[in-house]
């Protein structure tokens, strides 16, 4: 081949369907998600009901390596609560993240260090910096699936474990209307 001349991997930004490289997927089910839903027991109803898949291209780790992948979460409800990805810190805190909104339409969910957390739409278009020492989850509040592109350093990691009580904040549907909620533990 032509070392010159090296064809990139590629996304279909209105889908999220990465292609053109080495894919890894990584899928989530509702059976393991019933820590953090209200209604835990719920998801037991559905254990093998997938929540969301994570694509991503299966590219080298190490120092100033960067992943990039999609989030694909599906719509639907625990209870009143829509469906939402577990959440995280990076266990290397000072790192941040990139999320660019695909398709659907939810929020992703984001809390400091000292327990302020807040909400920011997420939407085919929508450009999300996650600063670094910041946890962050998506949720679904829409009727399709929830894609985002995600662009994170490799040595990040995922630290599941710093949000003992969860996110100060749970997203519910009340009334027909999407309804987000102070809480002390989400
Ligand atoms: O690991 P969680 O909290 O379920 O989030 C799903 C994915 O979202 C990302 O933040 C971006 O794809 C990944 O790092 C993570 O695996």
């Amino acid at each position: 081949m032509n070392d010159l001349l090296i064809q990139p991997f590629q996304l279909a930004w209105a889908t999220g369907a990465l292609s053109h490289g080495p894919l890894i997927r990584k899928t989530t089910l509702l059976g393991d998600l019933s820590a953090i839903f209200t209604d835990g027991d719920a998801t037991q109803l559905f254990p093998d009901r997938p929540a969301y898949a994570v694509d991503m291209f299966d590219t080298p780790g190490g120092e100033g390596e960067l992943y990039v992948g999609v989030t694909h979460l599906y719509p639907g409800k625990v209870g009143d609560e829509y469906f939402m990805t577990r959440g995280h810190f990076h266990q290397r805190r000072e790192q941040g993240e990139v999320y660019f909104g695909l398709q659907g339409e939810g929020l992703l969910l984001m809390q400091n260090q000292q327990g302020q957390a807040w909400t920011e739409p997420v939407f085919a278009g929508s450009v999300h910096i996650i600063p670094g020492y910041t946890a962050h989850r998506l949720i679904n509040t829409g009727s399709q699936t929830l894609s985002a592109l995600a662009v994170w350093p490799s040595t990040a990691g995922h630290d599941y474990t710093s949000l003992p009580h969860g996110f100060a904040l749970r997203v519910i549907e009340k009334a027909g209307k999407v309804r987000i909620m102070a809480v002390k533990h989400g």
